[in-house]
């Protein structure tokens, strides 16, 4: 079942004074299934961000279409917005986004006291989920006094609670070292295999790997994708590293 349409998608981006203009998304198509795990490459520049902010609607397009579940994203209210994005989508951020003044179980509870949930409702989705992230024992410290791994962990567990549609991933393993980025990747392909539809945006190799499919931007086009299917994680790095190799230099899909 397909949980995300995306159809011909364009952005310009014009300065100010229309002085000048820049195609940060020329023509780009594709779609995810519900279920799938996808992540999004290209080099610096290449239209990641803008193709995001898109996503999660905090940006509009030129022209093109998004459509969840069949219902387009572009054509919501403004004001309808910030509840729609709460109700469908989860996030999870390079660097986190937690209230520092917030306890990490607080910070875990806010997108469910946004949306008026009772304190009976909230802890009953809690529990599982702080048991499977390992975050159980430090629900009650706050963001500063907790390593970056769990502040990561915490902003997952933050955007599963209100059992979202789709997660938007933007960089997530960028500021975390590699055994915290070990145990991040490894809950992103847990929370899939339970279900759970993740697009993640990385500059990652490594993070890409673990995803079933890596869609591959080049100057604002689709350029190439690759599905896993059955291979390891160290043949799909190895793939997607001769991908981005090419994508450097410059040359064809089909050289
Ligand atoms: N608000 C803006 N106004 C004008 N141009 C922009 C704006 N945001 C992005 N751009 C341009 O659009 C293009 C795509 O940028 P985008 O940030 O989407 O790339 P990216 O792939 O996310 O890059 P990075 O990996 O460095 O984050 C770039 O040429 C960028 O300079």
């Amino acid at each position: 079942m397909t949980l995300l349409e995306v159809n011909h998608l364009k952005k310009v981006y014009t300065t100010r004074f229309g002085g000048s203009s820049v195609q940060a998304l020329s023509e780009v198509s594709f779609s995810i299934e519900k279920g799938e795990y996808v992540a999004i490459m290209g080099e610096s520049g290449s239209g990641k961000t803008t193709l995001l902010n898109i996503l999660a609607t905090l940006d509009k397009p030129t022209s093109g279409e998004v459509l969840l579940n069949g219902k387009s994203m572009i054509s919501i209210q403004e004001k309808k917005l910030s509840a729609f994005r709460r109700d469908f989508l989860g996030f999870v951020f390079q660097d986190f986004n937690l209230l520092d003044n917030f306890s990490i179980q607080d910070n875990i509870f806010l997108p469910l006291v946004l949306q008026g949930k009772t304190y009976d409702e909230m802890s009953h989705r809690l529990k599982p989920i702080v048991q499977k992230l390992g975050i159980s024992p430090i629900l009650h410290k706050f963001p500063y006094e907790v390593s970056g791994g769990q502040k990561q962990r915490t902003a997952v567990a933050r955007a599963l609670i209100t059992q979202p549609q789709l997660i938007l991933a933007d960089e997530p393993t960028g500021a975390l070292d590699s055994r915290a980025t070990e145990e991040l990747l490894k809950i992103f392909t847990e929370i899939n295999k339970e279900g759970q539809t993740i697009l993640m945006v990385t500059h990652s190799i490594k993070a890409a790997s673990h995803a079933k499919r890596v869609l591959f931007i080049r100057d604002g086009q689709l350029f190439h994708q690759i599905y896993k299917g059955f291979i390891s994680n160290e043949q799909m790095y190895q793939k997607i590293s001769d991908t981005l190799t090419i994508i450097a230099t410059g040359g064809g899909r089909d050289e």
